[in-house]
């Protein structure tokens, strides 16, 4: 394995001088130096070629004890300069002072022969300064659902921070899942995941919080620098100002992704954005399945639903306002922010409007469409209503259709409950007008149907299939795993032979565990 690293976020930036692996608060300074805790036998349950790729790794390398070795922390290679982050973080929207990678290790930034710079980073790797009560490590379900998603996400073309491989340590792990004083070992995981950056909001919010000014403008002009050359080269007067526009557009852009695909976070504090508008932290996320814009997987979450469906543009908005916070220093003019926020607010409503007309295949963004479409929102929440289904039937409606087939046949597969007849009307209703548009747009069938088609993706990483795949691998066999890191590669695709994984939740997984609802435990 030939990795060439550059380290920018060492060599930039000033770390902690305290060298030992001890919990404490740390100030002046953007890391801790820490090595991953090695692992008594670790053993590769998956790994992602096209993660591999990045870094030029063949799969002949991804199946070598060396990387098996390096990529569980049991060996650190020359150039690597292993450090957990210090961050803070707005949790549930209250300020939880520092946070910090507590069972993240950052092993270094890798160079491609392509030029472009990936830092690896091992999630569940051990204990770092910053683990404050817990053990630096995670469990298996929970890294499996990181691993699989993130490669999902990323081939459903949404920015996210990526997956390199899924290793079991073959360490037990104690974890109170339900957190009702049940803790049962587990057994314990890492994911090597990669991003050109793991900055978050809470980078910055930690400095402001500390005063410690001068470190937060070496942190943003190494952000800038790394991430936004033509912001940094120029050194133009307002170039935080231009940052922080660029940050909240990637992150309306982000919001309309996962409103898109259904895709529900579950844990939206400041320490859980990124600052490239990448989703990161795949923890107790879920994916929609019945429309409903209060869902939220997240049991802790169950209460408020701060984090629910509906509310995530409203969440990504709050936690931008808390970035121009943390930045304001380095600003000094809170109209200038507010009106730079403003551009999160421009981005997420056009983008959504065109990406909602996109999902219905209807060509423009008139008011009477859209009532249209909110309409069908309603009632897709009302009647419990797949929204992956609904959208992927809804391209083969065409406007001239005569079979005049009646809604809860055409959607059969799509539905959780069976729907009274005297409820049928509204949906037929609707049908029927939705044929009146399609009519009067004469749009091309076979056009618009593809159009769709790569708006609405057939296969997400349904919660109850995490489940499943989870429940095999701890029983010491990996196919479902293999198979859905398979199918997910091409989610907009048909897939005939794959179409069980595209199925609605079965009845059995309605209230089970990590099927519907997951805990924070992980
Ligand atoms: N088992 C653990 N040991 C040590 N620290 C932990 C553990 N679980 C979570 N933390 C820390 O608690 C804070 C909030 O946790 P959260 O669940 O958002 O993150 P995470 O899943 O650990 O990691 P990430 O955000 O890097 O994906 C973070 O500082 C995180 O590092
Ligand atoms: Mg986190």
């Amino acid at each position: 394995m030939n990795l060439v690293f550059t380290n920018r976020f060492v060599h930039d930036l000033p770390g902690d001088p305290d060298l030992t692996n001890e919990r404490r608060q740390v100030s002046g300074a953007c890391y801790s130096f820490v090595a991953p805790t090695p692992v008594s036998s670790p053993q590769l349950l998956g790994f992602s070629p096209e993660a591999a790729a990045l870094l030029d790794l063949t799969e002949e390398d991804c199946r070598s004890e060396a990387f098996l070795q390096v990529f569980s922390g049991n060996t650190v290679l020359p150039g690597m300069q292993p450090f957990a982050m210090r961050y803070g973080g707005h949790q549930f929207g209250s300020w939880a002072g520092q946070l910090g990678d507590g069972r993240a290790i950052n092993l270094g930034e890798v160079i491609n022969r392509q030029g472009q710079r990936w830092t690896l980073q091992l999630k569940g790797a051990g204990p770092t300064p910053y683990s404050r009560s817990a053990d630096g490590l995670a469990v298996l379900r929970s890294s499996l659902r990181e691993f699989l998603c993130s490669e999902a996400m990323y081939h459903l073309g949404i920015p996210t921070t990526r997956a390199l491989s899924l290793i079991a340590t073959g360490e037990q792990v104690l974890r109170d899942m339900f957190y009702d004083g049940h803790p049962r070992l587990e057994p314990g995981a890492i994911v090597c995941r990669l991003a050109p950056s793991f900055v978050r909001f809470g980078n910055f919010e930690i400095h402001t919080a500390h005063g410690e000014t001068s470190l937060l403008q070496k942190l943003l002009d190494h952000t800038l620098a790394a991430g936004f050359p033509e912001l940094s080269e120029k050194q133009e007067r307002d170039r935080y100002l231009r940052w922080f526009g660029d940050v909240c557009r990637r992150t309306a852009e982000l919001m309309v992704h996962w409103m898109r695909v259904g895709f529900v976070h579950g844990v939206m504090n400041t320490d859980n954005m990124s600052v490239l508008g990448l989703t990161i932290d795949y923890g107790p996320y879920g994916w929609l399945e019945a429309y409903d814009p209060l869902w939220t997987p997240n049991t802790t979450d169950a209460q408020g639903r701060r984090y629910c469906y509906g509310n995530q543009p409203r969440i990504a908005l709050w936690n931008l306002v808390q970035l121009a916070n943390a930045i304001y220093p380095l600003i000094g003019s809170a109209e200038a922010l507010q009106e730079t926020l403003g551009e999160y607010q421009r981005t997420f409503q056009t983008t959504w409007q065109q990406t909602l007309a996109a999902k219905f295949g209807l060509p423009s963004a008139k008011e009477e469409d859209f009532r249209l479409m909110e309409r069908m929102l309603d009632l897709m929440r009302l009647h419990e209503i797949d929204m992956t289904i609904f959208f992927r039937r809804l391209a083969g409606v065409t406007g001239d259709d005569d079979d005049n087939q009646r809604f809860c046949s055409l959607f059969a597969d799509a539905l959780y409950h069976s729907i009274p007849a005297s409820e049928q009307t509204a949906l037929d209703d609707w049908l029927g007008a939705y044929r009146r548009r399609l009519n009067s747009y004469r749009l091309a069938p076979l056009q618009r149907r593809h159009q769709m088609n790569r708006t609405n993706p057939k296969y997400v990483f349904r919660n109850y299939l995490a489940q499943l795949a989870i429940e095999q691998v701890e029983q010491g066999n990996t196919a479902l795993l293999t198979e859905l890191l398979d199918v997910l590669r091409h989610p907009y695709d048909d897939q005939p032979d794959r179409s069980h994984l595209a199925a609605r939740r079965p009845e059995w997984a309605r209230n089970r565990a990590g099927c519907s609802m997951l805990s924070c435990s992980s």
